[in-house]
């Protein structure tokens, strides 16, 4: 049974599902305009995606002062911050280097409350990243996207093991589903992860069919959901009333 994980007032834990927004703003006056909309639908995670935002590789002192910010205005709604690579669905590429030395400078500075780091990269500067933000009170999220397909089901299964053996605090893993079955095997690994491993778990499978995973989370093991409040970070995620309307109805008719 997975364990539980927790940021300012948010707990992470299996049989529960919290629910993120992200922000998908190109500048930052448009990153803390959609901040306003999303407070008011009061999420419990807001997820700033930097690789939508324009100067998140070329101004650091601009993005520095839009982080701080945006962690004033959100207030008890935690921040994570997440720059998507282009190979899992991201918006801007970025070298490996520019991608350790992003995420190591916003953990140096504390810019935020978790960090989305991807799995697929060299597993020493991963280890050492993940060291760095345990030692600045971070959470760390390992996640891993694939935009085509959905694996076996032992193959997303060790995906995650491979994610608490490297000492994530969550393990993320979001994929594309090309037939129904591919829902259901997304949804057993879930299952099956989140009754072995001790860190909780979050996992979607994208798209139109895949939209019942995202609304499932408590019943199959999955904590966080992506909602949408505006424009959408993947395909598939719901608007944020509507994800709270069918949580409820499906845990009221259990
Ligand atoms: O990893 C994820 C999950 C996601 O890809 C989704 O399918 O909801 C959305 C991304 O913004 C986030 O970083």
């Amino acid at each position: 049974m997975s364990g539980k994980v927790t940021v300012k007032q948010t707990i992470f834990q299996t049989g529960t599902t919290q629910l993120a927004v992200p922000i998908t703003a190109t500048t930052a006056q448009a990153v803390l305009t959609a901040a306003q909309t999303i407070k008011a639908a009061k999420p419990d995670v807001v997820e700033w995606r930097l690789d939508f935002f324009k100067p998140a590789l070329t101004d650091h002192s601009l993005t520095q002062a839009t982080a701080l910010k945006l962690r004033k205005l959100l207030g008890k709604i935690v921040l994570l911050t997440t720059f998507r690579t282009t190979h899992e669905g991201g918006n801007q590429p970025v070298s490996d280097d520019a991608y350790f030395q992003l995420y190591d400078w916003l953990i140096q500075n504390q810019l935020t409350d978790m960090v989305d780091i991807e799995l697929n990269h060299d597993p020493n500067r991963v280890a050492s990243l993940i060291q760095s933000a345990h030692d600045h009170h971070i959470v760390v999220i390992l996640s891993n996207h694939d935009f085509t397909a959905t694996p076996a089901e032992a193959e997303l299964v060790d995906r995650l093991t491979q994610m608490q053996d490297q000492h994530a605090d969550i393990g993320k893993i979001a994929v594309m589903p090309q037939k129904p079955e591919d829902v259901t095997t997304l949804l057993k690994a879930t299952r099956t992860a989140s009754e072995r491993l001790k860190i909780p778990i979050i996992t979607m499978s994208m798209g139109e069919l895949g939209k019942i995973t995202r609304i499932s989370g408590r019943q199959t093991g999955s904590v966080l959901s992506f909602a949408t409040v505006g424009q959408a970070s993947a395909p598939g995620q719901i608007p944020i009333e509507a994800l709270r309307r069918e949580m409820n109805t499906t845990e009221s008719k259990n």
